[in-house]
């Protein structure tokens, strides 16, 4: 058995993949509230907004509002998305860490997604990838249904590698292999992150997953056998994408340090501060959240 690594990196994509879906307007009041919740637990990156056509999105409307007023943890990364050069220069005018360039490993899903071809796509961020490294940007690639697709179903394992070595061509710091439905099963998301690494460094892939079919943890923890090392996570496992329909939430955050922390893999967050942050999102959104461990924590707290 491969030794699992001994440290993780966990980026919280609460506000953004989290929020992104919700039908209702959330303040950014709400929102503020939510990132700087989550800072104080000790994050090392926070995906706190998108620069996108509020016409697509429209609940991520308020993102340069909410990374003006957000309290920065020093030393810690607030990424944002940047589908194209208007949103890199909301980005940079908001003053993102971080920017992450979203393609597909599915034709069919980058045209619904983000209304292009993959090699149009790639065509768009090369302008995008150039401008943040001129600013001194760091540069995430993400890669949606790398697992599979809403639209085409399966998805192979040459198309995911190839838009890993493109988003690694232009100069991608991260990269990120998404789950978007949520439907892989470990030994295929051992395959799958095999194949991102032999195009792309090892330490800097990363796992989002979705938990749309219960797999998410036992897909993390086959990723660590892998010797994968960041993974994303959602406070409450909330989220989904609105171009993905019937795909749930991000895996929850809790869960991911629950299990990370019985493991003995070092994340430098508090799970303690991550599960009230749950609750009050919670409560904002008027259901329970669906973190098995927050809300199992939070009902022992509660006696
Ligand atoms: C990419 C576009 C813009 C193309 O959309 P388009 O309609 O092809 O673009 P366009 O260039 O023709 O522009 C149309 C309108 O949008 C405006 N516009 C154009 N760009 C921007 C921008 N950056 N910010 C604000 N406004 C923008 C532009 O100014 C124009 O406004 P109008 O003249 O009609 O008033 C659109 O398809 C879009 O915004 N898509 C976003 C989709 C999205 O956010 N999806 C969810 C995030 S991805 C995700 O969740 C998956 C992930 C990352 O989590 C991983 C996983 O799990 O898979």
């Amino acid at each position: 058995m491969n030794a699992l690594p001994k440290k993780v990196k966990i980026v919280e994509v609460g506000p953004r993949d989290g929020l992104q879906n919700e039908k209702e307007t959330i303040s950014a009041d709400v929102k503020i509230e939510l990132v700087n919740r989550l800072s104080s637990a000790g994050f090392a990156n926070i995906e706190a907004a998108s620069f996108v056509s509020p016409k697509w999105v429209p609940q991520m409307a308020t993102s340069a509002e909410v990374m003006e007023r957000i309290t920065r943890r020093a030393g810690a990364i607030y990424s944002a998305l940047t589908p194209n050069m208007k949103g890199l220069e909301g980005a940079l005018a908001a003053k993102a860490d971080e920017v992450v360039i979203f393609g597909s490993a599915s034709e069919a899903f980058s045209q619904k997604n983000i209304n292009c071809s993959i090699e149009e796509s790639i065509a768009r961020f090369v302008d995008v990838a150039k401008a943040a490294k001129d600013h001194g940007l760091r540069l995430r690639g993400s890669i949606s249904c790398s697992f599979g697709c809403p639209y085409q179903g399966d998805v192979p394992l040459d198309a995911v590698a190839d838009v890993v070595g493109r988003m690694r061509d232009l100069g991608c710091d991260e990269i990120d292999i998404a789950d978007t439905i949520g439907v892989a099963t470990p030994r295929k998301t051992q395959a799958v992150m095999e194949r991102a690494a032999s195009v792309f460094r090892l330490d800097g892939i990363s796992g989002h997953f979705h938990d749309t079919y219960g797999q998410a943890l036992a897909n993390i923890y086959a990723s660590l056998e892998v010797g994968v090392s960041i993974f994303h996570s959602s406070v409450a496992g909330l989220g989904g994408c609105p171009y993905a329909k019937g795909a749930t939430g991000n895996v929850a955050t809790e869960d991911v340090l629950y299990m990370m922390n019985g493991l003995g893999i070092e994340t430098g967050i508090d799970l303690d501060i991550v599960v009230d942050a749950g609750q009050y999102i919670s409560g904002i959104l008027n259901r329970k959240g669906s973190s098995r461990a927050g809300n199992a924590i939070a009902a022992k707290r509660a006696g």
